[in-house]
């Protein structure tokens, strides 16, 4: 299976996730979310951990990129960081792993033997990264898509509200892989903006399914006009 015909048509994923201290955590949850978001048009679905990988490739019938969280103390590196969790999605079901392939802790030298893992078991590799460096880094490490996930959570990548748009134009015309725009993604026009600027797909997270982060925002806006 190669990148084209996984996807067969650009468009948008759906990430539905729910860590341990997050409201919508556990049962089938991120399972009805995937259900919602592909009844109306999603082509795929990010999700975090074993658990939520095989429910969701029970539910529904699109392609799922997994990755598994996890901290290990001492270590930055918080998305898929071992073998271990390779294994662990592969195990569960997903058709692509999501990966950390930023510059920190010496990740470029030591991610290969992750990604030439999935690809011996027939995955595919999504290589979540910060900046564009690490993006050509990651493509020359063979993996299949790279994203723009981890734009903003590196301390050397630009820390800002929006979407990271400029490296996205990098990417795009600079890599050969296809290139997801991911991160901060908040209106339908953010989501249109990253497939104009050149994205072949768009993950969109917390603004469809993160309610408790989507009515902090609502509570924000109508705060200053309360007294
Ligand atoms: C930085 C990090 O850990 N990002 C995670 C990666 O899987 C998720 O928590 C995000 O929700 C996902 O990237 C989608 O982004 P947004 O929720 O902003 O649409």
């Amino acid at each position: 299976m190669n990148t084209h015909e996984i996807f067969p048509a650009r468009g948008l994923i759906v990430s539905c996730q729910a860590l341990e201290d997050e409201p919508l955590h556990g049962g089938d949850t991120m399972a009805k979310m995937a259900r919602a978001a592909v009844r109306s048009g999603a082509i795929g679905i990010r999700t975090n951990g074993a658990h939520d990988i095989a429910a969701i490739k029970q539910e529904v019938d699109v392609p799922v990129i997994g990755l598994i969280k996890r901290d290990i103390p001492g270590s930055d590196i918080f998305i898929t960081p071992t073998l271990e969790e390779v294994e662990a999605i592969v195990e569960a079901g997903a058709d692509i792993v999501a990966l950390d392939v930023t510059g920190r802790e010496d990740r470029l030298e030591r991610v290969k033997p992750l990604i030439e893992y999935a690809h011996s078991k027939g995955r595919l590799v999504m290589a979540d990264i910060s900046t564009l460096e690490e993006g050509l880094a990651a493509e020359s490490l063979g993996v299949d898509f790279i994203g723009t996930t981890l734009s903003g959570y590196t301390p050397y990548s630009p820390q800002q509200e929006e979407p990271d748009f400029e490296l996205l134009r990098g990417l795009c015309s600079r890599a050969k892989v296809p290139v997801i725009a991911e991160g901060r993604i908040w209106t339908p026009a953010d989501a249109a903006r990253a497939l104009e600027t050149g994205a072949s797909y768009v993950v969109v997270g917390s603004a469809i399914t993160r309610p408790q982060l989507i009515v902090a925002r609502y509570v924000d806006a109508i705060g200053s006009r309360l007294s």
